[in-house]
């Protein structure tokens, strides 16, 4: 193994140690963030990431809200919670866990969400913002993947600007939205989006300076279509049972021989996953801080 580790653990421990500050510095204002989460239904996936997400709040010192629906759930009763967050004042921000149930219109869902409290920066009225801005600030929220990667990359002392970025899958969390941000001016690398309907991948990806990788197919990063030195970041994940052990446990897109061809590789786990909740933190902050006018 030759690549350092792109350590998302402890850069995301840095980030939750400044907004710990920052929401101290809100509640001299007397103003307390608040991050509410809707969960439909009883995934054990999904209750893990929302509990994690709380736990993330509890942390750093801002307030959380649960609203929690049964897996029958209708889609008058499911607008009906979204109604109530953005009416709630103590709720700044919120997220919509995904996936939602079979049979439910998860756009006509999103699309209610206040864009101003949209603390996965996901909304189409945020998404477009970010279209139309490309040199000055952005002052509403981003996506947390994307903004995670980013700052994960540059914290480790690397510079996008002027790199050739492959992005490996379209899915609109991920691939679709870090373009708009990589191709910001003040990040300035250049981006290829690649999906299925791609020609040829490791064309692409062995001319890259930077890879990301969410297309969730285990392994379909390997050393052969690294440029040696890369970097390169895993987002993808897939469950896997491990044919030792018998036990579940999650892999990324990119294959354990990378870790001899490339400069830097983010782990999986440990990677992008700790920066998408340090993300959704941030976001919720950052709106705090604008709202009342510090930012
Ligand atoms: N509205 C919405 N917003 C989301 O941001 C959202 C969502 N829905 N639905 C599901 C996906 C998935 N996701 C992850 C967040 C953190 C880790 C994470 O922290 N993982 C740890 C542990 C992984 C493990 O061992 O299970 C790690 O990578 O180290 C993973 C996955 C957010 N999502």
């Amino acid at each position: 193994m030759t690549a350092q580790l792109l350590d998302g653990k402890a850069t995301a421990a840095g980030i939750k140690a400044e907004l710990t500050e920052r929401v101290a510095a809100l509640a001299a204002r007397g103003i307390r963030p608040g991050l509410g989460t809707l969960l439909v239904g009883d995934d054990p996936g999904s209750q893990w990431y929302v509990a994690g997400k709380h736990k993330d709040c509890a942390e750093v010192g801002i307030a959380s809200l649960r609203e929690d629906l049964p897996a029958d759930a209708t889609q008058e009763e499911i607008e009906a919670a979204v109604r109530r967050l953005n009416e709630d004042p103590a709720c700044t921000g919120f997220i919509v866990q995904l996936p939602l149930p079979a049979g439910i219109d998860t756009n006509r869902v999103l699309e209610l969400v206040d864009p101003d409290k949209d603390a996965d920066g996901l909304h189409p009225t945020n998404l477009g913002r970010l279209v139309l801005r490309v040199s000055e600030p952005v002052t509403s929220p981003l996506p947390c993947t994307p903004r995670g990667i980013i700052e994960l990359v540059e914290r480790h002392g690397i510079d996008l600007a002027g790199a050739d970025v492959v992005v490996v899958g379209r899915g609109v969390t991920v691939g679709r939205s870090i373009g708009l941000l990589l191709t910001r001016r003040e990040v300035n690398a250049t981006v290829t989006l690649t999906h299925t309907g791609t020609a040829d991948l490791a064309e692409h990806t062995r001319n890259a300076d930077v890879i990301i990788a969410a297309a969730g197919v285990q392994g379909v990063i390997t050393a052969d279509i690294v440029k040696p030195g890369a970097v390169v970041v895993d987002v993808g994940v897939s469950r896997v049972t491990d044919p030792e052990t018998g036990k579940s446990r999650v892999t990324g897109d990119v294959h354990p021989s990378v870790l001899d061809v490339a400069a830097w590789v983010s782990p999986n786990p440990g990677g992008v996953g700790p920066m998408t909740r340090a993300m959704l933190l941030s976001n919720v902050v950052d709106s705090a801080e604008r709202a009342a006018g510090m930012a």
